[in-house]
């Protein structure tokens, strides 16, 4: 599939204002290079475009996104590395500071860099059903980055927050909802779009720039100290990647997904 189909951005059926943005790379939308670069770019496009808001959802019927792609990480290429890097901190800020109002449609698992995604957003509904969410790192022998951290302290309080990154948890919907890390369940994509849409309606008589203002407002901490230390969270990734033990530790994780597969075959 080439790059430019891994994210489709289409107008919403009854309001051409509203983008539903859909990952589209089978069979998870883990992040590689190429979906992050997709990302980025309809970001960019959004933002000069007519659009005052976006629905952020997935193609797949199971999965919102597995979160970055472990085969970036495992026995990387160094500069490629660096590049994949610096384009998940570009989507971020892009997503995280929007202009518009986002919303994410979770029909699925959202693991670490997928709850990234659904976390950088305002409001978030997501399917019920046997689907977790949650910032898993260490459970794969991986620290996250503290902008990860900082985004999550954005959504739900800085003690749940410890508690969920020390033990790597990936949350139920329903634990997710008790906490606030989403804001409703819904009983299918559709629906999920529908709430999204909900929340956007709430806007329809607020300015958009005071509002776009106020949202950078609140979430200036949060980017600041990325903001200030880009290249130094970059150098610190792919040092990170040259340890033997990280490595290890990707190893046992893609054996572990590789074997859950044939388990159920
Ligand atoms: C070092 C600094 C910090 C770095 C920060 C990292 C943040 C991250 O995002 S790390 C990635 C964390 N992601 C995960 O832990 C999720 C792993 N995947 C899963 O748990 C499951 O795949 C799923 C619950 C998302 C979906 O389960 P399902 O049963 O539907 O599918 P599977 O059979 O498990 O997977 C299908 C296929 O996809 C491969 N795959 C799954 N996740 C990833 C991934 N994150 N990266 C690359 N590839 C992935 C899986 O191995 C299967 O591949 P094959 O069909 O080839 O066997």
């Amino acid at each position: 599939m080439s790059s430019q189909n891994l994210v489709t951005v289409t107008p919403d059926k009854d309001n051409d204002e509203i983008a539903i943005v859909t990952m589209q790379r089978p069979p998870v939308n883990s992040l590689n290079l190429e979906l992050l670069q997709a990302l980025s770019k309809t970001l960019d496009e959004l933002s000069t475009s007519d659009f005052r808001a976006m629905v952020l959802t997935s193609a797949s019927p199971t999965v919102f996104s597995a979160g970055l792609d472990i085969m970036e990480m495992y026995k990387p290429d160094l500069k490629r590395a660096e590049q994949f890097w610096s384009t998940l901190q570009d989507v971020w800020l892009k997503l995280f500071e929007s202009n518009l109002i986002t919303a994410a449609a979770i029909n699925g698992h959202a693991p670490a860099g997928g709850c990234l995604l659904a976390m950088s957003c305002e409001y978030r509904a997501m399917v019920s059903g046997k689907y977790s969410i949650g910032l898993n790192e260490t459970a794969l022998g991986i620290v996250a980055p503290r902008w990860f951290m900082d985004c999550m302290l954005n959504t739900i309080s800085q003690r749940e927050a410890e508690i969920a990154l020390t033990t790597g948890k990936l949350f139920s919907v329903e634990e997710a909802l008790k906490v606030g890390l989403i804001d409703e369940t819904a009983k299918d994509k559709e629906d999920a779009i529908n709430k999204c849409l909900g929340f956007i309606e709430k806007f329809e008589s607020i300015p958009p720039l005071p509002r776009s203002m106020t949202k950078q407002k609140f979430r200036a901490n949060g980017v600041q100290w990325l903001k200030a230390n880009k290249q130094a969270d970059i150098d610190e990734f792919v040092h990170f990647l040259k340890f033997p033990q990280v490595q290890q530790s990707l190893e046992m994780y893609i054996h572990m997904l590789k074997s859950k597969q044939n388990k159920s075959e």
